[in-house]
């Protein structure tokens, strides 16, 4: 579905959804009832720009909007069937609990994939990919600079004693990836990161948020990540996504149209770096 949305759309870009009442457009400002018109605006606007959607839950959950969230991935579905859903949600429990996670994300929301902390290791994970077809995208190198409390430490007791994240890298290209349903997420802010990622996975979905608004640069993203072979053809994809430099790139009645020419400029820059 990735490769199909990447290839219709001639798109690395993935609009994440992340709505915040209090930044809309003045006829919408703070008004937590109009979540789903304001993301449904941004969908009908970039629907041919986006490689994905990727709304993040605790902007809905955190005004009471689940309903919306689920009308909202809906609407996806059925006006712009080819473009994938990544529902942002960062879950990591015990197996039992998973379970339920994985309901919530895959049956009550309707989403392709969704991303996981892998904290608690693999049986965290495990209950996710018994839904074939569905993807579970892993916390590897994160974009926020806390990412190196934890992912960039060294494992003593494995050999060569890589870092956390170099690890999980190779962990979820190898035996972690039982049916290929793994991805990893890489932040936009780390491009030698995205690279040492790639080498170490060099076939796994890299979803890469951090360019926009957390100021990660689109083409060292892309030359870090993106892999196609001899005939162009995407081998090591990636996801760039960007939410806030989109969604609020006017605050006026013109927000649509705005946010569609970000998209628009952001996706052209990420396509200029795949030469
Ligand atoms: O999993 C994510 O999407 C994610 C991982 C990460 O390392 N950094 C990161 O910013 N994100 C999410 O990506 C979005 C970034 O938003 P912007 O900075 O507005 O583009 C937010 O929804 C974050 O929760």
């Amino acid at each position: 579905m990735l490769q199909c949305a990447e290839a219709r759309n001639h798109s690395l870009l993935c609009v994440g959804l992340d709505p915040d009442p209090a930044r809309f457009p003045a006829q919408l400002k703070g008004d937590a009832s109009r979540i789903y018109d304001f993301c449904a605006a941004i969908v009908d606007a970039t629907a041919d720009l986006a490689m994905a959607f990727k709304p993040q839950i605790a902007y809905f959950a955190a005004h009471r909007a689940e309903e919306q969230l689920e009308r909202l991935v809906a609407h996806i579905k059925r006006t712009a069937p080819h473009v994938p859903v990544i529902l942002d949600a960062k879950r990591g429990d015990i197996g039992s609990t998973a379970g339920q996670y994985a309901i919530e994300a895959f049956e009550r929301y309707g989403a392709d994939a969704v991303t996981l902390s892998p904290f608690m290791g693999f049986d965290s994970v495990q209950p996710y990919l018994k839904y074939h077809g569905k993807g579970a995208i892993l916390l590897c190198r994160t974009s926020n600079p806390g990412g190196d409390d934890l992912q960039n430490q060294r494992l003593a007791s494995v050999d060569g004693q890589p870092l956390v994240y170099e690890h999980l890298a190779r962990l979820a290209q190898g035996p972690w990836n039982e049916n290929g349903q793994l991805g990893l997420v890489v932040g936009a802010t780390y491009p030698k990161e995205i690279e040492r990622v790639r080498e170490l996975a060099p076939t796994l979905p890299l979803l890469i948020p951090g360019v926009g608004a957390q100021g990660g640069d689109a083409e060292a993203t892309v030359r870090a990540g993106l892999r196609t072979d001899a005939s162009g053809t995407v081998t090591g994809p990636v996801i760039v996504s960007s939410s806030r430099a989109i969604l609020y790139a006017s605050q006026g009645s013109d927000f649509a149209q705005a946010a569609r020419a970000e998209a628009q400029r952001t996706r052209d820059t990420l396509n200029a770096a795949r030469a």
